[in-house]
């Protein structure tokens, strides 16, 4: 028998609730909506909202349009120049016609351009999109999501599902890493390596790393963040921890680099081992968003404890309440790490009151240039 839903209790109402009340009631007026839509002076905005509304409705459609270009390698057949519809279409084994379609849609969000009748090149997305590897990538794996996301109320209410982004991260069922094949954490590792160049480019440039001796990064993957922080400081000592199976192709991607003789490479569970010691820098690049606050707060004390006085805590990821215009970022990372099965986007200001909590000290949130792609955070032991 399934609960009755409850009324939400009526509770205490601010100033700023009652305005908020009038303006919601306002805006959901069929009437309202009709006189903004022809009074010059409203109508600039009733255009932008319905255009919002119109493209959270559309958002789907717009992904699975970029996801089919990506499957067909459109963007990478385009690189080197336009081509007409029949050839793009029996290369993908498609009707003329439902290419046309495909090429119209990408069209209209800019990944495609219109270069003559039935004759397509890359659009100004498009083309960024070749400049970064890691986001075709990023796209690809969005499978998963999608996959769980076709019943999104059963995914939020826990019910029995497939959670194939879970498997997709396998170390979210397995905290120990015992259970990992070099298979299962081949494809989150390959993706995470794809996209580190945005993301080193971005936490290097706010924190550059050559006044530090020896470098610790947590969750390090397969070595990308150290590849790039040994470019950017050719003195520093470098160490890696990561779940053994990634450790062994950390080892293996270090050793092609030419820096096998620079790097220690740990392998372990920041749940179960304690961190290892000498780095006077730690770097946690993407890690802590995945874990629940209780896993955070174990894994910051072990870093704090692994760091000497005054050693640096460096933290790097996509962070909620970031900036304006990157709330996409809070939207995006709420739903996909509740796919995922566990952790959390987090603000700056609650990252902060993890660090004090685990002991460090000041703790300053640093500019970087894209605060979208990662926010960085720097904290003293
Ligand atoms: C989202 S990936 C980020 C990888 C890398 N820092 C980057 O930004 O490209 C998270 C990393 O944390 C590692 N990880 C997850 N759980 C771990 C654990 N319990 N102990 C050690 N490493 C873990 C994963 O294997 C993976 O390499």
């Amino acid at each position: 028998m399934r609960a009755a839903v409850r009324p939400a209790t009526p509770s205490a109402t601010s100033l700023s609730d009652r305005w908020r009340g009038c303006r919601d009631r306002l805006l959901a007026s069929a009437a309202f909506q009709r006189w903004a839509a022809a009074f010059p002076l409203t109508r600039p905005i009733a255009r932008k909202r319905a255009a919002e509304l119109f493209d959270l409705c559309a958002g789907f459609v717009y992904s699975q349009t970029l996801a089919a270009c990506v499957q067909l390698d459109l963007f990478e057949t385009l690189r080197a120049g336009p081509s007409d519809v029949a050839t793009l279409a029996s290369r993908a084994a498609m009707s003329a016609d439902a290419m046309t379609s495909l090429c119209e849609a990408a069209s209209a969000l800019q990944l495609l351009e219109r270069r003559g009748a039935a004759r397509y090149g890359l659009g100004p997305l498009g083309a960024a999109l070749l400049g970064n590897p890691g986001i075709a990538a990023m796209i690809r794996h969005h499978a998963a999501l999608y996959a769980d996301l076709g019943d999104p109320v059963a995914l939020l209410r826990g019910q029995d599902r497939e959670r194939r982004l879970a498997h997709y991260w396998p170390y979210a069922l397995d905290h120990s890493g015992a259970t990992l094949t070099r298979d299962s954490v081949a494809s989150y590792t390959a993706l995470m390596a794809a996209s580190q160049p945005m993301i080193a480019d971005v936490v290097l440039a706010a924190y550059p790393l050559s006044g530090h001796r020896c470098l610790l990064d947590v969750g390090g993957g397969d070595g990308s963040f150290l590849a790039a922080a040994a470019r950017q400081a050719p003195r520093l000592a470098l160490k890696l921890f990561d779940l053994p199976e990634v450790a062994a192709i950390a080892q293996e991607r270090l050793a092609k680099a030419r820096l096998a003789d620079r790097v220690t490479i740990t392998p372990g569970s920041f749940y179960s081992d304690p961190l290892p010691i000498g780095a006077d820098v730690i770097s946690l690049i993407r890690v802590v968003h995945d874990h629940d606050d209780d896993a955070v707060a174990q894994l910051l004390a072990k870093a704090r404890a692994a760091l000497p006085d005054n050693g640096v805590l460096l933290l790097g990821e996509p962070m909620s309440e970031a900036a304006s215009g990157a709330d996409g970022v809070s939207a995006y990372f709420e739903i996909y790490l509740r796919a995922m099965g566990q952790g959390r986007p987090r603000s700056a200001a609650r990252l902060r009151e993890l660090l004090m909590a685990a002991g460090f000290s000041q703790v300053r949130q640093l500019r970087t240039r894209i605060p979208m792609i990662a926010g960085v955070i720097v904290a003293k032991s």
